[in-house]
């Protein structure tokens, strides 16, 4: 752990709202210089509101950011920038087409001939070397490079900003373990340069390995700066839950037996992904994969799909094999599959609401290859019913609807349908408010009452706890347990979290 110094970054009583939600309210911590400073909390907690504050993308209704005493009005991602403020996000902002040179000058506000690449290589060249990436060519290109790799690329071009504050946001999230390993050692490389480092993430067990303090977030406020030498994975989880009552799922007098399992997956891997995953799912049911980012959870429904073409292991629905990477076929097998990216993968923003909810359907509401005008009638007033939308809006765009209703119309697509067997739901309700989530989880649990066997990711306990009847817990790619019975939310977050407890840790 590297020794800190004096504090470099200072956040006071940091305040966001949007709309009635209190996002951030009263925030204070500070950041050595030199100093690795994790950030976490439960999902909503407010993490990615206080990251998009400090690097400009969002302005606070109240509260001051400070870096070197220095009071900063960061109000675009530039300011934040030229502050001295780099953000290394989720989502990978380097681009595989350019050369790694390239990509290590984007976005330099230092454009011009200090920029240009002749010039620029010694300074390029020690950037690289500074993050473990000695053996890479600036020349090369980012698509020859691994996606750990690219990882420190991104944190190399941060570093290239002249950073004194580097956030990073779940750089490890979908990294494996030895890659994960090299951002490691260069977060420890670039704080021990002097800079302060925010390193925000679900991995507990890497926050207390890497970081020298943790601010926890809950409901939008800081709970506790702490050292992490005094804390262990679950006094970490009693900070981001709160020492309340826990909250129990309920047994449904859903148990294990009873009918025939409809659904057998066996050693399904995904290379890199997925690993050895196996689960037997009965009719009438609704499971959720509990896992965050980088767990497999998606990937898994994803592959059940037959959209992972790289995909291997054996999938069966009602004793007939689907063969893996076959899409069609798993609809043929009656697998329907709801992505969590509907304005990219499913719904057709701009068409009706009626033909977005009958699209998949039009074999039942043709007579000849032409739409007969009764039967797209009768099927859209029940399928409207059945997802609770209004029907006189069903000729609107779905453009013009609610985020939470659009889920609906997506989710609805695949109910009511006999042909369906098997619905699969990748993280159903992100993004959506909580009267949204209710309706669809009422959605979900009345196709599960008609017979269909429902399977969902997610990573909100709430979510797992209200709607499954058995919830898989997976994380880094394998699952850790199966839940058929009542379960704890902190035993759930702990595993999303940190993977199955050591022999020691059991028997504390
Ligand atoms: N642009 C927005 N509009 C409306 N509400 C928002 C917006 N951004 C965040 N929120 C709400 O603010 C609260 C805090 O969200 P935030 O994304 O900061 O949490 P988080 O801790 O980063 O969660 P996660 O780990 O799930 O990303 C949540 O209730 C969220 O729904």
């Amino acid at each position: 752990m590297s020794a800190t110094g004096e504090e470099l970054v200072r956040v006071d009583d940091l305040t966001k709202s949007f709309g009635s939600t209190r996002a951030v309210h009263g925030a204070s911590f500070g950041i050595a210089a030199g100093e690795i400073h994790a950030l976490c909390g439960h999902n909503g907690a407010g993490k990615s509101t206080v990251v998009k504050m400090l690097s400009g993308q969002e302005t606070p209704d109240a509260g001051a950011i400070r870096i070197g005493g220095d009071r900063l009005d960061l109000h675009s991602r530039q300011v934040a920038q030229r502050s001295g403020v780099a953000l290394v996000d989720q989502e990978l902002s380097v681009v595989a087409s350019l050369t790694v040179a390239e990509n290590l000058m984007l976005g330099d506000l230092r454009a011009g001939w200090l920029n240009r690449r002749r010039a620029a290589g010694p300074r390029l060249r020690a950037l690289l070397d500074n993050v473990g990436l000695g053996h890479v060519d600036l020349d090369q290109p980012l698509s020859e490079l691994g996606i750990g790799e690219r990882q420190l690329v991104e944190i190399a071009r941060a570093l290239g900003q002249d950073a004194r504050l580097l956030i990073l946001d779940e750089p490890t999230a979908t990294l494996s373990d030895v890659e994960s390993e090299y951002v490691y050692a260069a977060v420890r490389a670039v704080a021990a340069t002097g800079r302060a480092i925010l390193f925000v993430s679900h991995r507990l067990g890497e926050v207390l390995g890497l970081c020298d303090r943790v601010t926890v977030m809950r409901d939008g406020a800081v709970v506790a700066t702490t050292a992490v030498a005094g804390l262990t994975i679950d006094s970490l989880i009693v900070q981001m839950l709160g020492e309340a009552p826990h909250r129990l799922r309920k047994r449904t007098g859903r148990e294990a037996e009873g009918p025939a399992e409809v659904l057998n997956v066996s050693g399904l891997s995904v290379a890199g992904r997925v690993d050895d995953f196996s689960i037997g799912l009965r009719p009438g049911r609704v499971y959720a994969l509990a896992g965050q980012l980088g767990s497999g959870a998606s990937e898994v429904l994803r592959a059940i799909a037959g959209l992972v073409p790289a995909a291997t292991g054996d999938i069966e629905v009602d004793g007939v094999t689907v063969r893996p990477g076959h899409p069609i076929a798993a609809t043929r097998a009656g697998i329907a599959f709801v992505s969590n990216d509907r304005k990219s993968e499913g719904l057709f923003l701009d068409k009706p609401i009626s033909w977005n909810l009958l699209a998949t359907r039009l074999p039942a509401v043709t007579r000849w290859g032409v739409i007969d005008r009764q039967r797209w009638s009768t099927a859209l007033t029940r399928l409207v019913g059945l997802c609770g939308l209004d029907g006189k809006r069903s000729a609107d765009s779905v453009r013009s609807l609610s985020g939470g209703n659009q889920q609906k119309v997506f989710v609805g697509r695949g109910l009511g349908r006999s042909d369906v067997r098997v619905l699969l739901l990748d993280d159903p309700t992100r993004g959506v408010d909580v009267g949204g989530r209710a309706a669809i989880h009422v959605l979900l649990r009345d196709a599960a009452d008609r017979g269909m066997t429902v399977l969902f990711s997610s990573t909100e306990l709430e979510e797992l706890l209200d709607l499954a009847d058995v919830v898989i817990t997976m994380h880094k790619g394998v699952v850790v347990r199966r839940h058929d019975g009542d379960v704890a939310g902190p035993v759930l977050l702990r595993e999303m979290t940190h993977g199955a407890a050591t022999p020691a840790e059991e028997r504390r």
